[in-house]
């Protein structure tokens, strides 16, 4: 069904009610609500969508203007739009699909504010799905892509619902008003952690696809005369085409790899959660908004490096890149805006280099914060050797949340507020957070490979991969590692070398390692990325079926370039 639904194409977008809106109830409904509202929505007999950001605010949540006041003599919430730019604004499905939407809204209740909170609210009737009264819906227009989803608006005009439409896991409003805490604020929040989590596995499985379509046509594809007299050779013998491709191979491997310890890094803290142990909750948020920041990052910067390695067949949409890099470019903005989100990566690297100054031992994703040597240990590194390179990015990680951390605190010590100390060193904060994210990755890559069930066959092949997705990170950021002397000028071209003699060895895999995603031509849609790679001729094909093809001369000449021409020969 909700395939169908899904390849129903335009106006019906039903991704945020699987991603979203049926989560949202999943997570922040009492048993009492889920047993109302879960099994319609997983039956798809409601259709809802996450109605959280509005025209004026969709990062800072606590800015939302949307409100739900209390009214004690109905035990009902009016749930009211305010002002133009609190016009729910974006949510996937709103427009035209969904009849129900979880509506985050200022909660308020004996005139005061506790902060935004998750309602369900019905937006359109199940009968004639007109909208109900006092809801104003609409689709907010074409956008860079997914133009099939229904990114909507909605706008709420006092409109009441049972009080009992709070999403009451964890605060609720009693029947007199009275509004009862949560254990964590933040846990309203906990909805858009289990999202970005899951745009960790959306951006690998994005890489995966354009790395498929990429290496696949470059076997296919054969261009210019390597020697002369020579047949004119793939485009994957030549260097440079390994050297755009095979890193961005090796980034879907490592971003599939980092989803995995996502998932269970979500499961198991959430878990602990339900038992009312929140300690986890922090290390979850910092790792889900970094992950999500920098592998969606690198995904859409690398969709495009392999829409530009298939030459102009790239850039027509039969290759299936343009699209993808439209959906990659959203998951950059949607969920947290990558900014923001790394942002709030480094202000919890910040916090947790504040207590091992102060002595505590850090654990998790930031242990190696207070195990990595201040003091550069130069000398001739085995630049090959895994371990040697996880030590360099966390090296490289370590040495700059000090130094911004440092910096802030420099900063501070100046008479600075610390939210001015904040902004000033907040580029610096950002890149930090970003080697930080970096660390794990390949710490994560290195670790999957060397213990993941595989025969030694496959093991050697995913080792070089990682080494080669290593070695591609060090030469991109050579400065940060020659910064302090812990890598020298001799170790990045070392480096260099490694990676040159990496991309040799990764080639003669390089079809099996996209083959290996087992992505099927319709889940590609891609005509230079078949399986069966007939590109030409299905190009052919495709392009007969262009719209501009249905007849032989265009009305499109009657109109305008019969009488053009015909005035410019007169002329003559
Ligand atoms: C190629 C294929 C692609 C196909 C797909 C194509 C198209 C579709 C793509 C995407 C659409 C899909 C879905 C999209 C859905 C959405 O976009 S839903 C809306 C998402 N909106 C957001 O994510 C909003 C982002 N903003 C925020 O989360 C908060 O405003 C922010 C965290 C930025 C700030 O919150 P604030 O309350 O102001 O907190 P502070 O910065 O002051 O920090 C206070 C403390 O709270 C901690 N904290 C913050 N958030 C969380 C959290 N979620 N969980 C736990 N803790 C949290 C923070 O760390 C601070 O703690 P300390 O005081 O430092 O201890
Ligand atoms: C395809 C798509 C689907 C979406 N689906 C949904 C949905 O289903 N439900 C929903 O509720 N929302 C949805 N959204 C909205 C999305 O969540 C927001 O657009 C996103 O959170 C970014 O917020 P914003 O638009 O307010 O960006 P802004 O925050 O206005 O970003 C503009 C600039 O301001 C900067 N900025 C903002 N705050 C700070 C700060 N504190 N420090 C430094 N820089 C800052 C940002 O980095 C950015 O460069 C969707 C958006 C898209 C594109």
């Amino acid at each position: 069904m909700a395939a169908a639904l899904q390849t129903l194409g335009g106006g019906i977008g039903i991704t945020l009610h699987w991603i979203a809106f049926t989560p949202t109830i999943e997570q922040q409904a009492t048993e009492e609500q889920k047993k109302k509202w879960l099994k319609l929505a997983q039956d798809v007999a409601i259709v809802g969508a996450y109605a959280q950001t509005e025209m004026g605010h969709g990062t800072f949540v606590r800015g939302l203007e949307t409100t739900a006041t209390y009214d004690p003599s109905t035990q009902e919430f009016v749930i009211n739009s305010p002002t133009l730019t609190s016009t729910k604004w974006w949510p996937g499905g709103l427009g035209k699909t969904a009849n129900h939407a979880t509506v985050m809204a200022q909660l308020y209740t004996r005139g005061k504010c506790y902060g935004p909170h998750n309602f369900m609210v019905q937006i359109r009737s199940l009968e004639n799905h007109q909208p109900c009264p006092g809801v104003t819906l609409g689709d907010i227009g074409p956008k860079m892509e997914s133009n099939g989803n229904d990114n909507g608006f909605a706008r709420f005009d006092h409109v009441r619902i049972p009080r009992e439409n709070m999403l009451m896991k964890f605060a609720r409003v009693e029947a007199d008003g009275t509004y009862v805490q949560p254990p964590s604020s933040k846990l309203a929040y906990s909805n858009m952690v289990y999202l970005r989590g899951t745009f960790v596995m959306s951006a690998a499985q994005a890489l995966a696809s354009a790395t498929t379509i990429a290496v696949r046509y470059s076997c296919v594809r054969r261009q210019s005369e390597m020697k002369p007299g020579e047949p004119e050779p793939q485009i994957l013998e030549y260097q440079t085409q390994q050297y755009k491709l095979f890193p961005q191979l090796a980034a879907a491997y490592a971003f599939w790899f980092a989803s995995w310890f996502m998932t269970q890094q979500h499961g198991s803290i959430t878990g602990s959660m339900e038992k009312g142990d929140m300690s986890g909750l922090a290390e979850l948020h910092a790792l889900s908004a970094g992950l999500k920041s920098y592998t969606t990052a690198v995904t859409a910067r690398g969709i495009d490096v392999c829409r530009m390695a298939c030459g102009g067949h790239g850039y027509s949409h039969a290759s299936g890149l343009p699209a993808l890099f439209g959906g990659a470019a959203a998951l950059c903005t949607a969920e947290g805006e990558n900014t923001v989100m790394m942002l709030q990566t480094a202000r919890y690297l910040v916090k947790c280099f504040a207590q091992s100054q102060a002595g505590k031992r850090l654990t998790g994703t930031v242990a190696y914060l207070s195990a990595v040597q201040p003091s550069p240990v130069a000398g001739n590194r085995n630049m090959s050797d895994l371990g040697t390179l996880v030590a360099a990015f966390q090296h490289r990680a370590a040495r700059m949340v000090r130094h911004a951390a440092m910096q802030m605190q420099g900063e501070m010590q100046k008479g600075k507020a610390r939210e001015d100390a904040w902004n000033s060193c907040s580029v610096l904060l950002i890149k930090a957070a970003e080697a930080h994210v970096h660390s794990f990755v390949v710490r994560n890559f290195a670790e999957t490979v060397q213990t993941v069930e595989v025969d030694e066959s496959v093991r050697a092949v995913l080792t070089s991969l990682c080494q080669l997705y290593s070695l591609y990170g060090i030469t991109e950021h050579a400065g940060d590692f020659l910064k302090d002397g812990y890598l020298t000028g001799r170790d990045i071209d070392a480096a260099s070398s490694h990676l040159s003699a990496m991309l040799a060895r990764v080639r003669p895999d390089a079809v099996a390692l996209v083959d290996a995603f087992d992505l099927h031509d319709k889940i590609l849609r891609s005509v230079l990325g078949r399986y069966d790679g007939r590109v030409y001729e299905h190009l052919y094909e495709w392009a007969k079926k262009s719209p501009l093809n249905k007849s032989e001369v265009h009305e499109s000449y009657y109109k305008y370039l019969q009488p053009f021409l015909k005035s410019n020969r007169a002329k003559l």
